[in-house]
């Protein structure tokens, strides 16, 4: 083996040169040399080890031949690509300026229209050079299937095409907004989303921290105590001197409250009530804050004396559980000073609007007698009954299920640490817009509580053949009996509960399941203990 053959065998292992000619040419040339070493025929000697070493360079020949082949190979796969790449961009760019020159010419497009007459008049001959092309491309790509159109398009380096490209390339544009079933004004309609170049951002988020200031200094309070507790009573009526002398403020309190005030002594003469059950409609006008003093059923108590707007509620824990009742009764003048001053945390609490509809009502909602508005939620059991309920369940008219078990709850977010909880619902932050749709005790396996989204309207339904009647109760209060054919028909209400925070809606949520269910608490797993290797 003559030396000169090793060093063209070597220099096949240099780097190749950046130019892809240059590369293409020196491959050649030590494929040549490659060609040449692995066509040597093997040396016959003596020397066992020159054979060897002759076999191993005859293999290292071979694999160098490969690689040169394939990459030759490779190199005008490249090139013929490349150029199918340019005919179909030229054809694009061709078909462009044929479009932008038929726009140019309509008269009324004004000087833009003009300036792009202008510009064509450089067209001819690339126009000739690139039909040419097209034809060219028609025969290679166009046959073969292999250009796209959009892909090579968008790929393009071309800054002239650029704008036009553009021009052809632009989202179709369109606007979110929130509709009403069945409104056919505009008139609820909103955008939620802001717009930029197609692309959906929210613009606003429903469970922001709400915070209340006063822009004028509140002057009336309403009291509301629990019934029947001598510490309550002994509080409120502390609360009414502390109101009126510090604080020089209108107080309210239940007809039944002030009796028991004025049975005690003629010093609370001051303090107003109603006398008759319709005043009530016109008490949010007049009062400016609520302070309960109670637990959870006294904010309950509370709100349902508002049928319409509520004012904000300040709850004062002297219950045993007091999921909505933040404050500590013993700290009443700090936080009060608070309030009165403001800015304060609230939490604005959904409530549900309810309508029994009667068989004999042929489906018809009585809107004279208003609906039932609960804070916590709508049970519809089957009460003293043995039998098992049956309820037909529908969303929107769309039928959901058949409850067939001891009953159903439909529940605010709010009421999700109550009997919904107790009933294997899920606990739920209180600003969480959504309806709570938990069975009792379902006579099902498969039968998960359901979360639904705010906007919906639940009916349900005592089916013509239930065997028994079914009762609806709301906030745990006033019965009502459905017979078969009877109905429920549910939905948010428009005036929600707005309760103050003594943090703000998170902290306070998390301290009350914390606090007052203990939830998730278990001991801390000692350290110590055996550990993964
Ligand atoms: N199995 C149950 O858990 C069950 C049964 C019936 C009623 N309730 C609940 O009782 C409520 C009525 O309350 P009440 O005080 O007038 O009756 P109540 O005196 O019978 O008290 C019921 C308990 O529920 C608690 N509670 C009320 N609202 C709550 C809430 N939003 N989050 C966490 N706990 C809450 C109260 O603090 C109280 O301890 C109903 O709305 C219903 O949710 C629960
Ligand atoms: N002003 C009121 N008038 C009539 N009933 C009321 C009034 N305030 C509260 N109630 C009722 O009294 C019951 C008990 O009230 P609340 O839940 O506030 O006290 P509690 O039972 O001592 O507290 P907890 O439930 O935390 O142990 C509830 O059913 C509630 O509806």
């Amino acid at each position: 083996m003559s030396p000169s053959k090793f060093n063209s065998a070597e220099n096949t292992s240099n780097p190749p040169q950046e130019n892809g000619i240059g590369d293409h040419v020196s491959l050649v040339n030590s494929g040549k040399a490659i060609q040449e070493l692995a066509q040597e025929p093997l040396l016959h000697g003596t020397d066992d080890h020159l054979v060897e070493f002759s076999e191993t360079l005859r293999t290292v020949a071979k694999t160098l031949r490969r690689v040169s082949e394939g990459k030759a190979s490779a190199l005008a796969e490249a090139a013929q690509w490349k150029r199918k790449y340019e005919l179909e961009r030229a054809r694009n760019l061709h078909l462009e300026r044929k479009g932008l020159l038929a726009s140019s010419t309509v008269p009324s497009e004004g000087h833009h229209g003009k300036d792009q007459i202008k510009a064509s008049r450089n067209f001819p001959d690339e126009y000739t050079r690139v039909d040419e092309i097209a034809v060219q491309l028609d025969k290679c790509c166009g046959r073969n299937d292999i250009c796209s159109h959009e892909v090579l398009r968008c790929g393009s380096p071309d800054s002239d095409s650029n704008t036009s490209q553009s021009k052809l390339m632009k989202k179709a544009s369109f606007k979110l907004s929130w509709c009403c079933n069945g409104d056919k004004s505009n008139q609820h309609k909103h955008d939620i989303v802001s717009f930029e170049m197609g692309d959906i951002t929210t613009a606003e988020r429903s469970s922001k921290q709400i915070s209340l200031k006063w822009e004028s200094p509140p002057q009336t309070v309403f009291i509301l105590m629990k019934p029947n507790s001598e510490s309550v009573k002994v509080l409120c009526s502390e609360l009414i001197r502390w109101f009126k002398e510090e604080k020089r403020l209108n107080i309210f309190v239940e007809p039944r409250v002030r009796g028991e005030l004025l049975s005690e002594s003629s010093y609370y003469s001051f303090v107003q009530t109603w006398q008759e059950e319709k005043e009530i409609m016109d008490l949010h006008t007049k009062v400016d804050f609520v302070v309960t003093l109670g637990g959870d059923g006294t904010v309950l108590w509370a709100a349902s004396l508002f049928k319409g707007p509520v004012p904000p509620i300040v709850p004062f824990s002297l219950g045993s559980l007091g999921f909505m009742t933040p404050f500590c009764s013993e700290h009443y003048r700090e936080y009060l000073s608070t309030v009165l001053h403001g800015p304060i945390s609230i939490t604005l609490r959904n409530r549900l609007q309810c309508y029994v509809v009667r068989d004999s009502a042929k489906n018809e909602i009585d809107e004279r007698e208003g609906p039932i508005l609960v804070l916590n939620e709508v049970t519809i059991d089957r009460g003293i009954s043995s039998f098992l309920t049956n309820l037909e369940c529908y969303c929107d008219n769309i039928f959901v299920t058949s409850v067939q078990g001891d009953g159903l709850i439909l529940s605010t977010t709010s009421g999700s640490t109550a009997y919904s909880l107790a009933a294997g619902g899920s606990m739920v932050h209180p600003q969480v817009p959504g309806i709570l749709f938990t069975p009792i005790c379902p006579h099902s396996l498969s039968f998960r509580p359901l979360i639904l989204p705010e906007h919906v309207t639940i009916r349900v339904q005592v089916p013509f053949n239930s065997r028994g009647h079914a009762w609806a109760s709301f906030d745990g209060k006033g019965r009502k009996q459905l017979g078969p054919g009877d109905a429920l028909v549910c939905s948010m209400a428009p005036w929600p509960v707005p309760t103050a925070c003594q943090s703000d809606s998170t902290s306070d949520f998390l301290r009350s399941i914390h606090d007052g269910l203990h939830w998730n608490l278990r001991k801390m797993q000692a350290s110590d203990g055996p550990r993964e290797t």
